[in-house]
């Protein structure tokens, strides 16, 4: 029993290392490929962008790099600060020629789930404020279609005093269930940077949902912020292989 219990926390610390360096050799190569010096760039949330700003630091040390880093959240902030790259927002830098962020799930046509960290609303306006929105994860969030892969469901930012009244909609309207995001270290519900509730909306999985129609439709709910639903906005994705290689994918531009 004991023996079971060593190996199995084993094997968890080679599979977590395992994708720590999938997630930083798909971080590494899409800043290597997609930023310039002098640019401005979104800076994404989550575990696999600390790889991407960690290879923005090392190439502001050895090419003299310089570029302007808008954060979606205050984990990408500090992030930035840390590092001591140039902080920047949208004010300053309304437009941006690059966004680098992860996802939860990546389907074949390009869609995203993200907001697993709870950041979606800052993601997806920085995301809409960038020439090119690339992706970077590891090899469990490339899947077929939505829900292959990430069980979590779909986050969805409310104003807190419409919570019950969107659960029950999205529920009587679109299927599935959703569930009031707790948080870890806090007793109550997760509240996001912007002071907003996270309902993780766990679809029906045989129904074929069109997910542009229903980010729409998400959106028209009075008391909905934003959705995880990232429809027609990554251009490429990088996932990093349990074997070394990175996979790329892109968006076909007529979708
Ligand atoms: O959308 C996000 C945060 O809101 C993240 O990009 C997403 O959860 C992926 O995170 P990680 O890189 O830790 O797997």
């Amino acid at each position: 029993m004991k023996l079971a219990r060593g190996l199995s926390r084993i094997l968890n610390l080679v599979e977590k290392m395992s994708l720590n360096e999938a997630k930083r050799i798909a971080a590494h190569r899409a800043v290597n490929e997609w930023v310039k010096t002098g640019t401005a760039v979104g800076i994404g949330s989550g575990s696999t962008v600390v790889f991407a700003v960690e290879r923005l630091a090392e190439r502001m040390k050895s090419e003299n790099l310089n570029v302007a880093c808008v954060p979606t959240s205050f984990q990408a902030r500090q992030l930035i600060i840390e590092h001591g790259l140039q902080l920047s927002d949208l004010d300053r830098n309304p437009q941006l020629d690059v966004a680098i962020d992860g996802a939860d799930e990546v389907d074949n046509g390009m869609v995203l789930i993200k907001g697993g960290g709870g950041c979606l609303l800052q993601e997806k306006i920085v995301a809409s404020c960038a020439e090119n929105l690339i992706i970077i994860a590891d090899y469990t969030k490339n899947s077929k279609k939505l829900g292959d892969q990430y069980k979590k469901g779909i986050p969805i930012e409310v104003t807190p005093m419409a919570y019950v009244p969107i659960k029950q909609h999205i529920q009587k309207c679109f299927g599935g269930s959703l569930k009031l995001r707790m948080a870890v270290a806090k007793a109550g519900p997760c509240v996001t940077d912007n002071g907003n509730f996270i309902l993780d909306w766990e679809f029906a999985s045989e129904k074929a949902y069109n997910w542009p129609d229903v980010n729409r439709d998400l959106l028209m709910i009075a008391g909905v912020v934003e959705t995880g639903l990232f429809v027609n906005m990554a251009t490429k994705a990088y996932f990093g292989m349990s074997d070394g290689q990175v996979r790329t994918q892109e968006r076909n531009a007529s979708i």
